[in-house]
């Protein structure tokens, strides 16, 4: 299931990655990586465990700085600017980290709000009343806001974080592994919503997962690491086809014939 905000390859890329290397001394996560993101896309990021999904992600949104290579940002070339430059560019992503990283001591409309008020200059108040808004907008009930983080289950937790990742209205969402955790029905509620933001707010979203149904309910296109470098990046059709080891045991195992069940039904006569 693919919306109609679904990106068009003539437009050019809002991300675009070219010749990335990753070095932890001897080690080479990435080397001559190249990945774009495209205007109103759900790009899902899969490959198996230490590809370095997470690495890209942390490297694009400027929290690692690569070995080599160029990341162009809305047309920005990330890596040359200065920190003040870098800063208003990574002022439009929205992150939301595997952990949720929330601080435990703020209620949740004190999480959302802090952005705003460090970023923006909002009083507390005004923070608060936004903040309530997006808790909103990511599906949280209005009792939520003043709970904490120790309160919740793990499903709202993830939806505080994307409260969060939301505050500053950010053009590009990242995620990394937002349904991990979540029980089937909730990482499911959660693909819908991922959806349905970026429809509405017509966001670029850049999805770092493990769940195979989030790649068939969510996502435009999809990229696969592997030794180092993008193997494939296509419809998921095209990269399911895709000749690999690893793509086949993924995406035609159990669970990937389970997930593509789901999500092309069998008729009945
Ligand atoms: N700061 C760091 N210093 C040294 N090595 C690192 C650092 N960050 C990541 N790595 C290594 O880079 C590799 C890729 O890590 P990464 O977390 O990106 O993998 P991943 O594909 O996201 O894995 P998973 O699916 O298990 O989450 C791993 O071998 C990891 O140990």
């Amino acid at each position: 299931m693919v919306s109609a905000a679904r990106a068009s390859r003539n437009d050019a890329p809002l991300i675009r990655v070219r010749g990335l290397a990753n070095r932890f001394g001897a080690h080479s996560v990435h080397e001559d990586l190249d990945i774009d993101l495209y205007p109103g896309e759900i790009l899902g990021v899969v490959g198996g465990s230490g590809t370095g999904k997470s690495v890209l992600l942390r490297s694009i949104v400027g929290l690692l700085r690569p070995s080599a290579g160029h990341i162009e940002v809305f047309g920005e070339d990330l890596l040359g600017l200065s920190a003040r430059d870098r800063s208003r560019v990574e002022r439009r992503f929205g992150v939301l980290f595997q952990r949720g990283a929330l601080f435990t001591s703020l209620s949740l409309q004190e999480n959302v709000a802090l952005p705003l008020i460090e970023h923006i200059g909002l009083s507390r108040a005004d923070a608060e009343a936004l903040a309530r808004v997006k808790l909103a907008l990511a599906g949280l009930p209005g009792d939520a806001a003043i709970k904490y983080p120790a309160e919740l289950s793990g499903g709202m937790i993830k939806r505080a974080a994307l409260a969060r990742a939301l505050a500053l209205d950010p053009e590009v969402l990242f995620l990394d592994e937002p349904t991990a955790g979540l029980d089937p029905i909730g990482a499911a509620a959660f693909d819908r919503l991922i959806l349905t933001l970026r429809d509405a707010l017509g966001l670029s979203v850049f999805l770092v997962t493990h769940d195979l149904d989030t790649l068939y309910t969510a996502c435009d296109r999809v990229a696969v690491l592997s030794q180092g470098q993008v193997l494939v990046a296509d419809r998921l059709d095209v990269v399911a086809a895709t000749d690999d080891d690893w793509i086949h045991d993924y995406f035609h195992g159990p669970r990937g014939r389970a997930a593509h069940g789901a999500a092309h039904p069998v008729e009945e006569p």
